[in-house]
């Protein structure tokens, strides 16, 4: 379904807004309803030349006429951001998307002075390419319209799955919101590794990512479960379970348990430290 073009301010215009807007762009949403703020006047202007979007260096000016407002600011500048167009939002009573980590919706509410549809999203950078992953979660008072719009805005750059609690949301943000990360840093790791067993780096990279995309491709059009596919690899006695043995030994499933648990409790600690 083709969704309605409405005008949407991005507060912030970062590493994750410029992917869901570069995405959107991607996906044709016109750039004459595509507004974004940030610090840099550089930046503001490279972005209006190249990708021919409405940018301003002025927050409360941003947003006056927007339908949609993204706050895609590091959490420890929403507050003083939230201020700033508060006024203005309390006329026009857009709705609101926050894709900050941790702050809550009743936060964000509080500080834009009450009363305002709030909808919290944890995407992920690769909505650049249109792959991206986020969770939703919106406050009890949002229209059914307003949630399709977000999840049709979110859809647009990738895949979108809504919670029902809140919490829940910093358990997206330790599993896709950050999780990206993690890829990366097996393709990091395994590129140096195969450095070290002798093979030239273009060439490992090259296998590494196209190995990557396969398992994906694989488990996601086969619907097998991962544990199957890995087993599938594994021959008895072979090279596989030799790898996957000394994961296991080395204590990769306690040190994920760990690593998630930690950017979720840091989601949790964030709240605490800026929402008051
Ligand atoms: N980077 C990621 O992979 C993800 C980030 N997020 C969330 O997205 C938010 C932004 O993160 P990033 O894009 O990584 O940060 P970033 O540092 O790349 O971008 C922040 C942007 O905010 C702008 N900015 C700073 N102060 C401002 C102000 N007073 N008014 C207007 N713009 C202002 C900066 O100029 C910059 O364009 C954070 O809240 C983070 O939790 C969520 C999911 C993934
Ligand atoms: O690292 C962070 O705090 C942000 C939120 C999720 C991904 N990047």
């Amino acid at each position: 379904m083709e969704m309605p073009v409405k005008k949407i301010t991005f507060i912030g215009a970062g590493n994750m807004a410029s992917a869901i807007f570069k995405g959107m762009l991607a996906q044709g949403y016109p750039p004459e309803a595509i507004t974004a703020t940030a610090r840099e006047a550089d930046h503001l202007d490279n972005l209006r030349q190249t990708l021919q979007i409405h940018v301003s260096g002025d927050n409360a000016v941003a947003v006056a006429d927007a339908d949609v407002i993204v706050l895609a600011v590091k959490p420890q500048v929403m507050q003083a951001v939230c201020r700033e167009i508060a006024d203005q939002v309390c006329q026009t009573r857009p709705l609101i998307i926050s894709v900050a980590a941790g702050l809550q919706a009743e936060t964000l509410n509080a500080w834009l002075g009450g009363g305002h549809a709030v909808i919290r999203c944890m995407p992920n950078t690769p909505s650049l390419v249109g792959a991206g992953a986020s969770g939703l979660y919106a406050l009890p008072g949002v229209l059914p319209a307003q949630r399709e719009f977000a999840d049709q805005l979110l859809s647009r750059v990738g895949l979108t799955e809504w919670v029902e609690q809140e919490a829940l949301l910093d358990v997206v943000t330790a599993i896709s919101g950050s999780g990206p990360a993690y890829f990366f840093m097996i393709f990091e790791m395994m590129e140096k590794a195969a450095v070290e067993l002798g093979m030239p780096a273009a060439e490992a990279r090259r296998l590494i990512l196209q190995t990557g995309l396969g398992a994906v491709r694989m488990a996601q059009e086969t619907g097998e479960e991962p544990a199957q596919l890995k087993r599938n690899v594994m021959s008895p006695n072979g090279t596989t379970e030799r790898a996957i043995h000394t994961f296991e030994q080395e204590g990769m499933e306690v040190m994920f348990l760990k690593a998630m648990q930690a950017c979720a409790d840091r989601a949790a600690e964030m709240a605490r430290e800026l929402g008051g």
